[in-house]
């Protein structure tokens, strides 16, 4: 049905070197093939390519043959194989063609000019198969990332196109829709003969699902073809039983979590003694020493570091001193260290890249708002949800906004301590939301949420898509402000905090990356990370390469594969070593390895007692790096606790490995590895 005939794709001028290359590949009809890879090495370009996208709409130059249905995707443009092909991309958003989730589902069946009965019907089947009944007339702005990502698949099967080309489709799914979209795809290809190409970093989901799976190795290298079990045994991209299954010498391999219980008993016996403890103790955790853009003197030369365990007021991101000598908190309004720029003279931005922001500069953005995608959020009120709609120009606005609010801890800002809500701050305490009740007009997102956030934890949110986890999140650093209880940040009210201020205590990287990006090129981004933290000349960059090698610096960020933007974005705030650090979803896009030094990082951070909380459905993530999980469910909170406890009791939660050792306690395969 799909067909490579010796394909390659360049990006760039004459000379660059293709970005994929060999590729000869048949996806035979009624067949679902699985595309695995590392991160940036060519996986979307490859399910560009079959839904025409490439190069029509991304540029480069593409040399062989696709056809899909005997139909050439050079010749015929997307349009052209749009009753043939369905395509869900990364980024819904920026392919939502309509504004209400039931428009958006009949749209493709409009275009292909079906009768309204039958329209009605595959509406109706489709608003029940993804849960989105109840959100049938939401505009999709005011969605969240999973609702937005459901609404996509549905999308694109409402016509029943004969192929689906999906990339990363469960990315923001909590696990259930995740086990129900794969469901409905099996049935789709069992059933109809549907062709489905899909790519996906999160094999522990997809595996088993997979008639074959068609694996990338390396940027320009010719993909490997086969059955799973057989490329599981070579790949460098691999879920946690198939990890399990090589360290135990298993063969075939196991791809589910039933295959590798039937396995396990020699192995549960040869841990039955181990300290589960001990091994859990045991991560790859580096301290921050050993990790170069955290070594003494990293951020300014001066060797100048804060205390390990400093507590929010004096936080460990607590910025340097200019070259010129200002501190901090003696900054006054014109403490623009060395430059003495001000950013935002018309007061339109935030700090923006002149980080050393003045009394003046923190206080027009906060009090304009820049009417940004999200700069409505300091004193100005809540904020849009729509930041990755905006066009370019609006984007770049809503940067200075983001920048505003997140986390660019200028030097020579003026510190307000010991207004009122600092006086009673208990520096054991980073961040506390206590009763917290949030609403988005109609919808109560939050209700009566209680958290603490302290130096050193790290606190997994997880709960169903819609459950508050972003809101949450978004009340910490004041983008939505309570409608009950109170939350506070460093012992400041984020809304009401100028956002100068809070940027010294919080910061977030936002679910969809692309909101902190605004400048041209990768270079420049980091160029203006440093600046703006104060960190040395190099920082931000020397971030990015430890999570993702091959991200170059002349690229454009809209550029970027969806994992080497995530890598920029993190890096970004990385740099800027806030106390508390907030992470929505922090993993699309990258591979294990990238997700692993990510821990390593977070591990260094939090051991330096900088607060972590991320929201993220990769439970394989939670059990790796979270202390705590705590669980949002209809906006409330129905879990607290120790990491083991909360997810080994929820099958949805539990990782894979837990899964097939309990009763035993591991979570991870690095720790059953330590304890062997
Ligand atoms: N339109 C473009 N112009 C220039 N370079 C591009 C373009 N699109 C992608 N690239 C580059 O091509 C490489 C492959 O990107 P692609 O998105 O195909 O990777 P991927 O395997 O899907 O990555 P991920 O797993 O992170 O989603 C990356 O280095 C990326 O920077
Ligand atoms: N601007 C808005 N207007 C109306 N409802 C909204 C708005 N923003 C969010 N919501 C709703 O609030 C609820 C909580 O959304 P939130 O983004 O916090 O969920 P989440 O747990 O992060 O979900 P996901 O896992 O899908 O990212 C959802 O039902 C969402 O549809």
């Amino acid at each position: 049905m799909i067909c490579f005939e010796n394909v390659s794709v360049t990006y760039g001028g004459a000379g660059a070197a293709p970005t994929v290359a060999g590729v000869d590949l048949t996806v035979p009809e009624g067949e679902l093939v699985l595309l695995v890879g590392p991160s940036g090495v060519g996986k979307s370009t490859l399910l560009g390519a079959v839904s025409g996208l490439v190069p029509h709409f991304t540029g480069g130059t593409l040399r062989g043959r696709v056809t899909v249905g005997g139909r050439d995707t050079r010749t015929h443009r997307p349009r052209e194989l749009a009753d043939l092909v369905g395509t869900v991309g990364q980024d819904p958003l920026a392919h939502f063609v309509t504004d209400t989730v039931e428009d958006e589902l009949a749209y493709g069946m409009e275009s292909l000019g079906l009768a309204p009965p039958v329209m009605r019907r595959r509406v109706e089947e489709t608003l029940d198969l993804l849960g989105l009944a109840e959100l049938r007339d939401r505009p999709l702005a005011t969605l969240s990332g999973g609702q937005r990502q459901r609404v996509a698949i549905g999308s694109v099967l409402t016509p029943h196109p004969k192929v689906l080309v999906l990339d990363e489709p469960t990315s923001a799914l909590d696990p259930a829709a995740a086990e129900e979209v794969l469901a409905v795809l099996q049935r789709l290809v069992h059933d109809l003969g549907t062709t489905v190409l899909m790519a996906e970093h999160r094999l522990e989901r997809v595996v088993q699902y997979a008639d074959r799976v068609v694996l990338l190795p390396a940027p320009g290298e010719p993909p490997v073809a086969g059955a799973p079990a057989d490329v599981m045994a070579f790949s460098p991209v691999r879920p946690p039983v198939v990890a399990l299954g090589r360290l135990a010498g298993w063969s075939p391999l196991p791809l589910s979590v039933r295959d590798a219980r039937r396995r396990a008993g020699d192995l549960r016996t040869r841990l039955a003694g181990a300290d589960a403890g001990a091994a859990r103790r045991t991560g790859p955790a580096v301290h921050p020493k050993d990790a170069p853009w955290c070594a003494p003197g990293a951020r300014d030369g001066s060797g100048a570091r804060a205390t390990p365990s400093a507590p929010a007021t004096s936080p460990v991101s607590a910025p340097a001193p200019p070259p010129g000598g200002t501190d901090a908190s003696g900054a006054g309004a014109t403490g623009t260290g060395a430059t003495g720029t001000d950013a935002s003279p018309t007061g339109t931005g935030g700090t923006g890249t002149a980080a050393p922001g003045t009394a003046g500069t923190a206080g027009t953005a906060g009090t304009t708002g820049t009417a940004s995608t999200t700069g409505t959020a300091a004193p100005g009120g809540p904020a849009s949800r729509t930041p990755a709609a905006a066009p370019r120009g609006r984007r770049a606005a809503g940067k200075r906004g983001l920048s505003a609010l997140f986390p660019w801890p200028g030097r020579g800002l003026p510190a307000r301590d010991g207004a009122p809500d600092e006086e009673t701050h208990d520096p054991t305490v980073l961040a506390q939301a206590a009763r917290l009740g949030v609403r988005h007009g109609r919808v109560e997102a939050l209700r009566r949420v209680d958290l603490v956030v302290r130096p050193g934890e790290t606190v997994a949110l997880m709960g169903r898509n819609g459950a508050g986890k972003s809101t949450l999140l978004g009340s910490l650093v004041g983008l939505v402000a309570p409608a009950s209880g109170t939350v506070r940040v460093g012992g400041r009210t984020p809304h009401r905090t100028p956002p100068a201020e809070l940027v010294r205590r919080v910061a977030l990287v936002p679910q969809e990356p692309r909101d902190l990006l605004y400048a041209d090129t990768v270079g420049a981004e980091c160029a203006a990370a440093d600046t703006d933290a104060g960190a040395a000349p190099g920082t931000c960059r020397e971030i990015v390469s430890a999570l993702l090698a091959g991200v170059a610096d002349a690229t454009h960020p809209r550029d970027l594969s969806e994992g080497q933007r995530l890598a920029l974005a993190l890096a970004i705030v990385l740099t800027a070593r806030p106390p508390l650090l907030l992470l929505d979803e922090p993993t699309r896009g990258l591979d294990y390895a990238a997700k692993s030094r990510l821990v390593t990082v977070l591990r260094g951070l939090a051991a330096e007692g900088h607060g972590i909380v991320l929201a993220t459905h990769d439970v394989e993530l939670a059990a790796e790096i979270a202390d705590r999980v705590v669980v949002l469910a209809g906006g409330e909170v129905v879990a607290d606790g120790p990491t083991a406890d909360v997810v080994v009791s929820s099958p949805a939660f539990a990782p894979q490995i837990a899964k097939v050792l309990a009763p035993q306690p591991w979570l991870t395969v690095a720790q059953v590895e330590a304890a062997l």
